[in-house]
């Protein structure tokens, strides 16, 4: 199958797939999880490295005290992805992942792209677990794994990679790789231990915060850091003052902050993977993500202010935060507590966090958007149809980047795949919400060897003298092919002109606010077009079919959450960009090469668009309409 045109080649791309929800012979699934059954497994699925280490490193080096308003501010972003999430994953209860729910909304190349880098973000912070249980153990035992390797490969290692080989971390992923390999399967009652556990440690140290804590900790000056000498009382390196104070980097250092501690704030959309399992998804879904993220950002916001409070910030550890802050208020016992818990959190965490990786692999190769080979399983393995190649294939992937990169790189780059997959929800969430009503319950089994062209495709030709009327006065008080396209080009124009502003934001603030004629005057056009394609999108009919949440707010609100994580992944570091650049370019000569011809979606023959029968699912007693 070529391109024989760009136009045809620009359908494939955009074609979406009814896809196949489950095989026949999987056992049918039942509807037994609760709110709190979900809070539970949002909760520990988000705890983790964020609230151990990463609150460290941020308040060290990024943002001092201030680290409190960069969770706030990431909190809210995730607030917006959550609402999104609700919507997509309730619409399309069946399908269980990013990307999945993206084929069938917003068609091939958005679906390749979030499968893409649902698989990075996973990859990446699988490896960003093991190299955080790396750095915890050698500081128990007294940093002397890091000391030999760093004395032996120091002047080997490049600028852009960790200062020696991680080869704890390395081995870390590689056990866990071995497990999952043999058949290791997720436990939900391992998830409730590790997260009663986490919940109650967190506790202790929000308390001892309260009780140890020095306000004088939030207003350091400069005379404070000049009466510190380095190498007495435990104390191995001074971090930068800053200007001293509650911010000490300013708000630049806030919203830097902000999108490096989105890492610990994602772990919500485990929720959306179960919500066939949920009862009542209407209710239990958007509250049990809500809930989710409002327990997690207390837990980040409680313990970074705890650990400031108890710790002058730049005097923090940015490998062993926590541990080292209890000994430097003298409580040794807690320290060891505290490490041995922070240990055994990421070892749960490490063993939870591979499980989805091999699944989304599997069923984009499935699919054919990726090599048939990687879904396979291994005769040896044929019993378990464990997908040996696409377990080995990422797990080797990981273990090379716990191995050679440097523990900030990894957040951030987990951070930036996440950020991009988010957008992409909303993205979905906006364009299906003014298409013509599509049945995407799962009571339609379709066989993926019945998949239809998309009704995309096969959208009639409008005049351009139509569409242009249609922009302005939508005839329909319901959505048409038409309109649904049209929402399909505003959205995508906006997504344009929302990133262009917010690089500018990102890259020159300080110009745009203070008035640079240049800069300030394109901002000030690009709010403008943004505000008129808003409008044009608000004046087109939706689609009044009954969900079981929508988000509210339409169009203002998905606007939104694309902007603010645009703006997130612009002030991520240009080698964070350059790595995600690579990562992405091989994802496209993959697609392009392969993907867009073995696709299933392009080899099957065409149908008519699906039934325009009700969205809710029958089957399900507490559908009602929102
Ligand atoms: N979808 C993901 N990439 N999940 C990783 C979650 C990371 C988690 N918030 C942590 O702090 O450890």
């Amino acid at each position: 199958m070529r391109c024989q045109d760009p136009r045809q080649c620009g359908q494939k791309l955009v074609r979406r797939q009814p896809l196949k929800p489950r095989q026949r012979s999987e056992i049918p699934v039942t509807r037994h999880l609760n709110i709190l059954h979900l809070v539970v497994l949002g909760v520990g699925s988000t705890l983790g490295v964020g609230v151990y280490i990463v609150v460290g490193e941020v308040a060290l080096f990024v943002a001092g005290p201030a680290i409190i308003i960069s969770f706030l501010v990431a909190a809210l972003s995730s607030v917006l992805s959550g609402l999104c999430y609700a919507e997509i994953g309730t619409r399309i209860l069946w399908t269980g992942s990013v990307y999945r729910y993206s084929y069938i909304s917003v068609g091939e190349l958005w679906a390749f792209i979030a499968g893409w880098n649902f698989i990075l973000s996973y990859i990446v912070a699988s490896a960003s677990v093991a190299k955080a249980w790396s750095s915890t153990f050698d500081s128990l035992i007294g940093n002397h794994i890091s000391q030999a390797l760093q004395k032996t490969f120091f002047q080997y290692m490049p600028d852009y990679l960790a200062t020696y080989p991680d080869f704890v971390a390395l081995a870390m992923v590689l056990l866990f790789t071995g497990a999952l390999a043999l058949g290791a399967r997720q436990s939900a009652l391992i998830t409730k231990v590790y997260t009663g556990i986490n919940v109650l440690v967190l506790i202790f140290i929000m308390l001892s915060g309260f009780f140890k804590g020095d306000l004088h900790n939030w207003k350091l000056t400069e005379q404070d850091y000049t009466s510190i000498t380095p190498g007495s009382g435990g104390i191995s390196s001074l971090g930068p003052l800053g200007f001293g104070g509650f911010v000490p980097f300013g708000l630049d250092g806030i919203l830097h902050g902000a999108a490096t501690c989105f890492y610990a704030l994602v772990g919500f959309d485990a929720i959306v993977t179960k919500g066939e399992e949920a009862l009542n998804p209407r209710r239990s879904i958007p509250w049990s993500i809500l809930i989710t993220i409002f327990i997690c950002f207390l837990a980040h916001f409680g313990v970074s202010a705890a650990l400031t409070l108890m710790v002058p910030y730049y005097l923090i550890h940015p490998e062993s935060p926590l541990p080292q802050a209890f000994l430097y208020i003298g409580w040794d016992v807690a320290r060891y507590v505290v490490a041995v818990t922070t240990l055994c959190a990421l070892t749960f965490r490490l063993q939870d966090i591979f499980f989805p990786i091999p699944e989304v692999i599997k069923d984009m190769a499935h699919g054919g958007l990726l090599f048939q080979g990687l879904a396979s399983p291994w005769k040896v393995f044929a019993r378990t149809r464990t997908p040996i190649m696409a377990i080995m294939s990422s797990g080797s992937l990981a273990g090379l980047l716990a191995l050679l990169f440097k523990f900030s790189d990894l957040l951030n780059l987990m951070s930036i795949g996440n950020l991009l997959v988010y957008s992409l929800v909303a993205f979905s969430v906006l364009v299906l919400r003014y298409q013509p009503e599509q049945n995407l319950s799962r009571k339609e089994e379709i066989d993926i060897s019945e998949c239809e062209a998309s009704p995309l495709e096969t959208i009639p030709e409008a005049g351009t003298s139509n569409i242009l009327k249609t922009v302005w006065y939508p005839i329909n008080t319901f959505p048409t092919q038409e309109s649904g396209r049209i929402i399909y080009g505003c959205t995508l124009l906006l997504v344009l002109l929302l990133t262009i502003l917010g690089l500018i934001l990102a890259q020159w603030p300080s110009q745009v606010f203070s008035g640079d004629p240049g800069l300030t005057t394109v901002a000030v056009l690009l709010l403008l077009l943004i505000t008129g394609v808003t409008v044009i999108i608000w004046r087109q009919p939706q689609d009044p079919t009954a969900l079981y949440f929508k988000v509210p707010a339409l169009p203002v609100l998905p606007l939104v959450s694309i902007f603010v994580n645009i703006y997130l992944m612009m002030l991520i570091t240009h080698r964070t960009w350059t790595q995600f650049g690579v990562w992405n370019a091989v994802g496209f000569v993959i697609y392009f090469g392969y993907g867009i011809r073995h696709s299933l979606a392009g080899n099957n023959h065409q149908q008519p668009p699906a039934s325009t029968s009700q969205t809710l699912d029958k089957n399900i007693p507490d559908a009602e309409p929102s």
